[in-house]
């Protein structure tokens, strides 16, 4: 036994000699496979974010747009997160009520681009800028349709709520303003709209100084029918307030209109037309027909993007006939598998005026409305 187990354990020199060569190769061969593993395998068990980074910025500062369109890899995985942000969003709004839906959705937009804005683990891609394009006005004209409808086209970029910056807000400085602004690629148009900005005295120059190039959007409507309104939603705001004829007249029997009241002043669009003009091209402004974008939608949208040197892709097929709210809707409107109408303040129903009334204010507007016609070379058939 003892023979046995000694001549199994006695090995020859040879024998010996190979056996250690088979083991110092396995221990290299190891050895080499984990140098290999640390330097170059690390990225797929864990994907490198700094590296990730590091190409989106060099591909950034190249200044290319085209580049930039091609690279993929940065704006795809930034916008994914974005668009996973945006769908827990709206998946939470959905759970809420019909009612403040909207303004949820609008509000949630916003938080999410101050989210994105400022915590430095979101997404940023693009860059904010000023807007290149506004809309000026004019209220209760349409401009929540207006920019709600744009801003589904993936060229175009804007802030949900109003900045109110070239009236209200301008001393707070031009980076301040930027810094409202949603991130934008190079080939992304930025906008907002703030309907008050039409009637400021001094947006115009404002506006100009910012940049004489800026785009700008009226939406105008019959001035009677915008008056009521303007009256119906502050009424809807403060019950108390004098009835539409006290407010509108200085001496009714006497037809004299009072145009110191903002509700009758916005619809002078003549004169507030003007003062833009001597800032701006009549070219460089372009004017909706809000009650076109109500009847026909995607033309008057067409016509936007148009004016915006936009690829038309806003059509017929993103908007349906809403019969309930009596409105077009979106049947798909941005980052939201939903179909979705504007909130309850839009689209209200009018306080019921007086017919003689509605005929003295249409006689009022008349000669204002002739030269809007002229000077814009449209006529909106408001009679
Ligand atoms: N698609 C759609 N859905 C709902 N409402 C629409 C739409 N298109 C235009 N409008 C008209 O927009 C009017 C409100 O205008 P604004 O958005 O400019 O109002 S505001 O100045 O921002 O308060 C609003 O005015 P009222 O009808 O008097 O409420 C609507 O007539």
């Amino acid at each position: 036994m003892a023979y046995r187990f000694l001549s199994s354990r006695i090995v020859p020199p040879s024998n010996r000699l190979s056996r250690r060569f088979i083991f110092i190769f396995t221990i290299s061969l190891s050895f080499m496979y984990l140098c290999y593993s640390i330097l170059f395998c690390s990225g797929t068990i864990m994907p490198n974010q700094r590296l990730e980074e590091h190409r989106c910025v060099r591909l950034k500062n190249m200044g290319s747009k085209k580049l930039l369109q091609k690279s993929h890899y940065c704006t795809i995985s930034a916008k994914a997160r974005v668009i996973s942000d945006e769908t827990r969003a709206v998946r939470l709004l959905n759970l809420t009520g019909n009612q403040s839906k909207h303004s949820a959705f609008r509000k949630t937009q916003d938080v999410l681009d101050h989210k994105q804005s400022n915590n430095s683990n979101s997404p940023k891609y693009g860059n904010k800028k000023l807007p290149n394009a506004l809309i000026v006005g004019v209220k209760k004209g349409g401009t929540r349709a207006v920019l709600e409808f744009i801003r589904i086209h993936p060229d175009v970029r804007a802030l949900g709520t109003e900045p109110h910056f070239f009236d209200r807000n301008y001393d707070k400085g031009l980076d301040w303003y930027r810094g409202l602004m949603p991130r934008t690629l190079d080939s992304q148009i930025t906008m907002e709209k703030t309907p008050s900005y039409f009637v400021t005295r001094e947006a115009p120059r404002r506006i100009s100084n910012m940049s004489r190039e800026t785009k700008l959007i009226v939406v105008v409507r019959n001035p009677v029918t915008r008056a009521i309104s303007d009256y119906t939603q502050t009424l809807s705001k403060k019950p108390d307030i004098p009835s539409f004829e006290e407010l509108a007249f200085k001496n009714r029997s006497q037809g004299m209109v009072d145009t110191s009241w903002n509700a009758i002043r916005i619809g002078m669009y003549i004169l507030h037309l003007e003062n833009w003009l001597q800032y701006f091209r009549l070219s460089q402004i372009h004017f909706v027909s809000g009650e076109r974008l109500i009847t026909d939608p995607a033309r008057e949208m067409g016509r936007v993007q148009d004016f915006l040197g936009l690829k038309r892709i806003i059509t017929d097929k993103h908007f349906y006939f809403n019969r309930t709210k009596g409105f077009p809707c979106l049947k798909k409107p941005e980052s939201s598998s939903q179909p979705r109408c504007l909130g309850k303040s839009k689209g209200r129903t009018h306080v019921q005026i007086a017919q003689e009334v509605i005929e003295q204010l249409r006689e009022f507007y008349r000669p204002f409305n002739v030269k809007f016609f002229e000077m814009v070379g449209h006529d909106f058939r408001w009679d």
